[in-house]
């Protein structure tokens, strides 16, 4: 691993030197037509296909001169540490739906694995019938395929789970029951992986909600914040009062957005691809209202509502925040936006990682002047991100 990027991510665009992603594994072959509402997935992907296309995206960035780092090992290298080891196991073991006798047995089968068989473990969950140990009542009346562990298939989507805000990483709250052990796994990772030594996490996931994909980092010090399905009022407080304390930023935009599946978090709406551009779902777009937030020592100063597309540029210092519409006409724009037209990663000012898929979306983007790298996501889209959910920037160059 190289260490020759300062940690930090400042901006949205800013030449992106180091990325954390997830590579989809066995945790995506646990999902059924059963259980893929309640595991977030409108669909069964196809999980080698899923890899591959995944394998692609990783090789765009690489070849783009992006390090990526991936989660699993991190992950596993972090679970060698004794200490870390210790608290993923106490913490993955709290689960009530164990009761005593289940979880004394897994404490002692989690703290046996060696830290790659513990870390996909720990990822890819334990069904009842795949245990070698006792019988409890517990085991005896779930069924033979509940999970003791559940799966983590969002643990793709790493924007959620962590997001860095100046030089610091914040371990995130996640709202969804299904992804809410993820950010057990980021903070063991921001606390104790030696990469990030002179890192050390804010937030928690033990605070109020705050994902990942609703916070954008407009400018230097200016977020945008999308308060709807998973952020909540109180979750926008309190890492607005968090960040202006450890002077992070100064300003925040704090942007309700529909609490629907299709709206779920602010990046799949808007994205920004240029230090004064963004691509943006039509059908929302005008509507959207924002309030910009600022702190007065302790206290928040609250705005009125604005237009958000005025907020942004007010709290960026610039006269106008330049739109580009996802895809020709309304209709199309739905189809877009739904399959993640909107969700792109910027790799520098004016470049982009899009989905191949959203063809009106990228020619538009292009005729604006942004360069498109499109990739395949016809089974990593099942799952409703785009590239920048499934990517958290850990550096990028300051503008
Ligand atoms: N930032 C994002 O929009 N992330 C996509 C998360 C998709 C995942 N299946 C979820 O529902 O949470």
């Amino acid at each position: 691993m190289t260490t020759s990027s300062p940690l930090g991510v400042h901006s949205e665009v800013g030449r992106l030197r180091t990325v954390l992603l997830h590579r989809p594994g066995n945790e995506l072959r646990r999902l059924t037509p059963r259980n893929n509402d309640a595991l977030l997935f409108d669909g069964i992907p196809w999980v080698d296909r899923a890899q591959d296309e995944h394998d692609a995206f990783a090789e765009a960035l690489r070849s783009r001169g992006v390090e990526v780092l991936l989660l699993a090992e991190l992950l596993a290298q972090t679970l060698a540490l004794p200490d870390a080891r210790e608290q993923a196991v106490a913490l993955t073991t709290t689960d009530l739906r164990l009761g005593d006798q289940l979880r004394g047995w897994l404490r002692h089968y989690l703290t046996d694995l060696g830290p790659e068989q513990l870390a996909e473990v720990l990822v890819a969950g334990l069904r009842n019938d795949e245990r070698d140990g006792p019988r409890t009542l517990v085991t005896a009346l779930m069924a033979e395929d509940d999970f003791v562990i559940d799966p983590l298939p969002n643990l793709l989507f790493t924007r959620d789970s962590s997001v860095w805000i100046g030089d610091r990483p914040a371990v995130t709250s996640l709202a969804m029951p299904a992804r809410q052990r993820e950010t057990q796994l980021t903070e063991l990772i921001y606390s104790f992986h030696p990469r990030f030594a002179d890192a050390s996490p804010i937030y928690g996931w033990d605070q109020e909600h705050v994902e990942g994909g609703d916070v954008l980092a407009l400018a230097e010090g200016v977020l945008a914040i999308g308060v709807g399905e998973r952020t909540t009022p109180a979750g926008v407080e309190r890492l607005a009062r968090t960040v202006f304390s450890l002077d992070l930023a100064h300003t925040v935009v704090a942007v309700p957005i529909d609490q629907e599946r299709a709206t779920m978090h602010l990046d799949t709406i808007a994205t920004m691809v240029d230090v004064d551009a963004m691509v943006m779902y039509p059908n929302v777009a005008h509507r959207l209202s924002a309030r910009i937030v600022r702190a007065d020592g302790d206290d928040l100063v609250v705005g009125e509502p604005l237009h958000f597309l005025d907020a942004a540029a007010q709290a960026m210092g610039i006269s106008e925040l330049r739109l580009i519409d996802t895809g020709l006409d309304p209709v199309t724009a739905e189809r877009e936006q739904w399959d993640d037209g909107n969700n792109t990663l910027a790799l520098a000012p004016t470049v982009a990682v899009a989905y191949e898929r959203n063809t009106e979306t990228n020619a538009r983007l292009e005729a604006a002047g942004i360069e498109v790298l499109a990739i395949s996501g016809s089974e990593l889209g099942s799952g409703r991100g785009g590239p920048r959910c499934m990517s958290c920037p850990i550096a990028r160059d300051p503008l």
